[in-house]
């Protein structure tokens, strides 16, 4: 095997630039290596701009949420409640405190108050100094030492309606050099971000861990918030950097000493391993992952998102009705006119922890009365093709069983499920063979319990959660760019396979890969769109 370094290096976009390497270059090389090898997780030579820069670019590049503003939100649930917090970040907090939180005579406090610690205060209208709330908790959060990083006040107060929305105002009517003015959604966990309080998929975490509704969101979201999840990237990334710093090594010193046997070797051997890590977590072959497929939802975005579980089956089956029981309301109409379902229906249920999203669709027969229930039909196979999970639902004097439609992502191992309902009016039935089958009757309750039971057992086995591991994927961006990553890592290992290998295109390929990862929690960003997009779907006060 002959390795090869040449003087011009043409990246994969097709970018020629001059190699440097006569006299400077194993200085420069050396450094390089050396920064990489020091800080692995940050560092990716010469195309990543400093997490400082990219942040700063960020933020000046806004124009909708100036940087330089105070903000002020209500941090906990509109509605009356025992306390309200309010939170408070940005320059003109040691103001508002000042303007606000009187002494019994009216004067401002000579100090701020220790930082960290709760103290009772009266709040007053800064212009009125009419009292607004008496007995109301303060707490100073110093520059750096702030959910922002910013200096911050959260403001306890009483949370009747009144309260909250008189104090909100009081602090709209502050006038200071730096403007104060209400939160944008997410704002304080952009300014977070932008001081490097977080990254960002630790960001994504916390908003899921605000709207987890089920027990396995909350798990999965709490272990990327502690950091979990992005721990696992930054440790890929530092793998990845290192085969590249191998890589390079043996471009600069193939022929002379300092480089060992089998480098090489070691460098192909540790992207191999993780192109296998990658395809399993993605559920891609090579080939797949090459012509830039989508993947499958990985669990950890499903259980984030909600499990899909469509209900099809003919007409007058009892579809609406399994629905409305299950969401325990009346959310479908049913009648016994048969195509009565048109367009597919949804309700959220808790299933064992589970979020879990069933659909009602329209009931499937060949010969559909009118062009509407044409529509529906259509609309209900695909609802069953994109759903994890498919429950035929069938009456139990069906003489014929209906076809069973298996979602896209199902693979061999998954059974087909059967209900078999109106039981009270047929207890003689027969089982579907080769399919998970129930029977029971929605109308008299019969069988429902042991449905729902089963269902939930099927989806805490397939999509079993780990206490201990947080799970790569939990957001359909972290799987693009996961399967960005591959891509890079296919072509590395193509060139790898070569008889006589690049390394300069190789060692180029993993720097991609590399940086596929860092975009992931934010350590290589380009746009500040990715950011807009991600903070806009926060809560105000978040
Ligand atoms: N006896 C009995 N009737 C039931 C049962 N479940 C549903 N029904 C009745 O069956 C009829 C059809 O129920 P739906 O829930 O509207 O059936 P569907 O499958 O949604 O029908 P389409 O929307 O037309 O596809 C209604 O009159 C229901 O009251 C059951 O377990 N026993
Ligand atoms: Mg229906």
């Amino acid at each position: 095997m002959v390795l090869r370094c040449r003087g011009w290096r043409i990246g994969p976009i097709g970018a020629a630039r001059q190699c440097t390497r006569p006299h400077s270059t194993r200085a420069v090389r050396t450094a390089v290596l050396q920064a990489e090898h020091r800080a692995p997780p940050i560092l990716d030579s010469g195309a990543i701009a400093s997490r400082t820069s990219i942040r700063t670019l960020a933020s000046s590049s806004r124009t909708s949420s100036r940087p330089n503003d105070t903000i002020y939100a209500l941090a906990t649930g509109a509605g009356r409640a025992g306390v309200a917090i309010i939170r408070i970040s940005g320059a003109a907090v040691a103001h508002i405190y000042h303007s606000l939180c009187l002494t019994s005579r009216l004067q401002p406090y000579v100090r701020l108050p220790p930082a960290h610690k709760l103290v009772v205060r009266n709040v007053h209208h800064p212009h009125t100094r009419e009292l607004l709330d008496a007995g109301a908790g303060a707490i100073l959060f110093p520059a750096g030492a702030s959910y922002t990083g910013e200096t911050s006040l959260e403001l306890h107060i009483h949370g009747g309606v009144a309260t909250v929305s008189d104090v909100l105002d009081a602090l709209g009517s502050i006038r200071t050099e730096a403007r104060v003015r209400p939160a944008e959604a997410g704002e304080f966990t952009r300014r977070a971000f932008e001081h490097g309080r977080l990254d960002l998929a630790r960001a994504e975490a916390l908003h899921a861990l605000v709207q987890a509704e089920t027990s396995m969101q909350r798990r999965v979201a709490v272990q990327g918030t502690a950091g979990f999840q992005a721990k696992r990237y930054e440790a890929m990334r530092a793998q990845l950097l290192q085969a590249m710093a191998m890589t390079e090594a043996l471009i600069d010193f193939s022929d002379e000493d300092g480089v060992e046997d089998g480098t090489w070797m070691a460098a192909v051997g540790s992207v191999e391993q993780m192109a296998q890590l990658l395809r399993g977590e993605l559920g891609v072959d090579s080939a797949q992952a090459w012509r830039g497929a989508t993947g499958t939802r990985h669990v950890g975005e499903i259980v984030s998102d909600g499990v899909r579980l469509a209900i099809y089956g003919p007409p007058n089956a009892g579809k609406s009705s399994l629905l409305n029981r299950l969401a325990d309301r009346d959310a479908a109409i049913v009648s016994d006119v048969p195509g009565t379902t048109r367009d597919v229906l949804q309700v959220h249920l808790d299933l064992g922890g589970y979020k879990v999203i069933v659909y009602d669709t329209a009931g499937l027969r060949t010969r559909a009365c009118d062009e509407i229930e044409r529509i529906g039909i259509a609309r209900a196979r695909d609802a069953v093709q994109s759903a994890d999970l498919s429950l035929l639902v069938i009456p139990a004097d069906s003489t014929s069983n209906p076809p069973l439609l298996r979602p896209h992502s199902y693979t061999a191992h998954d059974a087909d499920l059967v209900f078999i309902n109106k039981t009270d009016l047929h207890p003689e039935c027969a089982r579907v063979s080769g399919a998970t089958t129930w029977k029971g009757s929605v109308k008299t309750g019969a069988g429902l319990a042991e449905l729902m039971a089963g269902l939930a057992q099927l989806i805490q086995t397939k999509y079993a959660v780990s206490t201990t591991e947080a799970p790569l994927i939990t957001h359909t961006r972290h799987r693009f760019l996961l399967l960005e990553c591959l891509d890079h890592i296919n072509r590395f290992l193509d060139l790898a396979r070569a008889r006589d290998p690049d390394l300069v295109l190789a060692a180029e390929e993993l720097r991609y890969a590399a940086k596929s990862l860092g975009k992931i929690t934010g350590n290589h960003l380009s746009a500040d769109e990715i950011l807009g997009s991600i903070f806009s779907t926060f809560c105000i006060g978040k």
